[in-house]
């Protein structure tokens, strides 16, 4: 298992056509933290002018062996950061204490985050910190049921900033809060016009806090936030699933979000589970959801007890079927709140199926359904995975 150590945090900034997401990384780069960031503006190979809009200050930019001043990069991705690796090591770049990336408008974020995840290589050096997604307040509401890279734009974000706000009126804000919140209630949300927006701080949302490299889980996996919002709007939707595990926050702890009101079936829900789980069952559950329904899954992050070392919690994201090595952390950053906690977010998959999935490996019995031993023997036996 990997460690953050020394690890560089890779922050993605995306948003539909015209959002404000160069707007949005000037301004950060004028913070005195992003002095040593490294900037890259995908382009998908597209013929782009957006590296020129970005108006890099000389405390913002690397300085490359070659004179190169800005990391400025069009083409693959992952080449780009294995450059950067190669630049650090070979000691013709200063070393890089951030990494952005702005996509292109049209861009699903899938494959960004893939990038920085997925490749071996690329994710022995970097950590995927968080996707910052640029909403328009003028035109957001329209994009989201227009365009379904929108709605996955908004969907995997860590947090979202509302922008224009001062050329919307009180009753579109409204109408695209509530709608960015049904989409995502863990995300963040920003205003654009404020101090905040402008600071390098936005684009801390990972797991560890850079500085200090200690863990901070409630703020990444969001849960309670969303879980408040949950019973907020949909106190009447709990199934009956709950376990009982000591801690009075909320009641339930498997919150359904049914946002199907536009045609689309974008969900975020959490699984919470008391005990220990063993690490083979862990891993047939993500080998089957991978597997079977990896593009429905758009996100996920978690942090689990497993029985090996109940004492030091293996934290996993994936994206997809992308999953990286999970880390294992040096213990609990709350020993008081020992539970394994999943938050998924997927697309036209239904939440019945994954929490059937989970139960039936973390062994949790049902009448009508297989356990994990016919589900080793057979994973087709899963009721619903025909969908
Ligand atoms: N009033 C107002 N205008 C904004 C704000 N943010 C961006 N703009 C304007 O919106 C337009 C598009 O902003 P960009 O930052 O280029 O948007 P983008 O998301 O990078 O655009 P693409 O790269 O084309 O996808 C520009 O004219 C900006 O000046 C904002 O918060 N308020």
């Amino acid at each position: 298992m990997s460690s953050a150590k020394g690890r560089i945090p890779v922050s993605i900034i995306t948003g539909f056509l015209g959002a404000g997401k160069s707007t949005l990384l000037n301004r950060i780069l004028k913070d005195p933290v992003m002095k040593d960031a490294a900037v890259i503006i995908n382009e998908f190979g597209e013929v782009g002018i957006d590296h020129m809009l970005v108006e890099a200050s000389n405390d913002a930019v690397i300085e490359l062996a070659d004179g190169c001043l800005c990391c400025t990069v069009r083409g693959e991705l992952v080449e780009t950061l294995a450059m950067l690796i190669d630049g650090m090591q070979t000691g013709k770049l200063k070393p890089i204490s951030r990494v952005v990336i702005e996509t292109t408008g049209l861009a699903d974020p899938a494959p960004v985050m893939q990038s920085v995840m997925g490749h071996p290589a690329i994710s022995q050096h970097f950590d995927l910190d968080g996707v910052i997604t640029v909403v328009d307040a003028v035109n957001g509401l329209k994009t989201l049921e227009g365009f379904s890279e929108a709605l996955r734009q908004v969907a995997v974000a860590d947090r979202l900033i509302l922008t224009k706000k001062t050329l919307a009126d009180d009753a579109a804000i409204n109408a695209l809060s509530d709608r960015l919140k049904e989409l995502n209630p863990r995300a963040a949300m920003t205003d654009g016009d404020s101090e905040e927006a402008g600071r390098a701080a936005v684009l801390v949302n990972g797991l560890y806090d850079p500085a200090t490299k200690i863990a901070d889980v409630d703020r990444w996996l969001k849960d309670e936030i969303a879980a408040e919002h949950d019973l907020d709007h949909h106190t009447d939707e709990h199934h009956g699933h709950d376990h009982d595990h000591g801690h009075n926050h909320h009641d339930g702890h498997h919150h359904r979000h049914d946002v199907n009101r536009h045609g689309d079936d974008i969900r975020s829900y959490s699984i919470i589970h008391d005990q220990p789980i063993d690490p083979m069952a862990l891993e047939m559950f993500l080998d089957i959801l991978r597997s079977t329904h990896g593009e429905k899954l758009l996100r996920m992050k978690a942090v689990v007890a497993l029985t090996d070392r109940p004492d030091r919690p293996v934290v996993l994201h994936g994206v997809q079927s992308i999953f990286p090595q999970p880390v294992r952390l040096p213990a609990w950053p709350d020993p008081s709140d020992r539970r394994t906690r999943l938050v998924l977010i997927t697309k036209d998959l239904p939440e019945t199926y994954v929490r059937e999935l989970f139960d039936a490996f973390t062994g949790r019995p049902a009448i009508d359904r297989p356990d994990r031993a016919a589900l080793e023997d057979n994973p087709l036996a899963i009721p619903g995975l025909k969908i």
